[in-house]
């Protein structure tokens, strides 16, 4: 098969972008988290590293769900029936989302921490 041009492959792309947030709910919810965030990076004028880290959180968040989503239909297209193996499976691409949310919770209290302290004490 011949390959699709680089354009093509982009919109391609683009058009699974647009159906993860037309679609899926969770992938909303963190993309909702995700501007929150970039809203409190302005307001507490956090700096660039420490604003890079937190983007870099809430985008590995995203790009788990992606994943984690397109695992979820490959194997509700491979075994429409209920399987514990693809139960096992859709578990495991679960805890992508679950771990790497986890670790962004984590960064995000060290990171805003310090800010809110400084608030507070105001
Ligand atoms: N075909 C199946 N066979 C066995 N267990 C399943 C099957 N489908 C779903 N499950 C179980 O139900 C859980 C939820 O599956 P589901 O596909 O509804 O994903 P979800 O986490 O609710 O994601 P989303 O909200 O994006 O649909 C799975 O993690 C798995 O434990």
């Amino acid at each position: 098969m011949k390959k699709p041009p680089f354009y093509k492959s982009l919109a391609f792309a683009f058009k699974g972008l647009f159906l993860m947030l037309k679609n899926e709910r969770n992938f909303q919810i963190e993309l909702i988290a995700f501007l929150v965030n970039i809203g409190l990076i302005g307001f507490f004028r956090i700096n660039y590293i420490e604003a890079s880290f937190i983007i870099l959180a809430c985008g590995l968040v995203l790009v788990a769900e992606i994943l984690n989503t397109a695992i979820e239909k490959l194997c509700d297209f491979a075994e429409p029936n209920f399987h514990s193996k693809i139960g096992i499976i859709k578990d495991i691409s679960a805890s992508a989302v679950l771990l790497a949310t986890l670790f962004a919770v984590i960064i995000g209290i060290l990171i805003y921490w310090p800010y809110l302290e400084n608030l507070l004490s105001l």
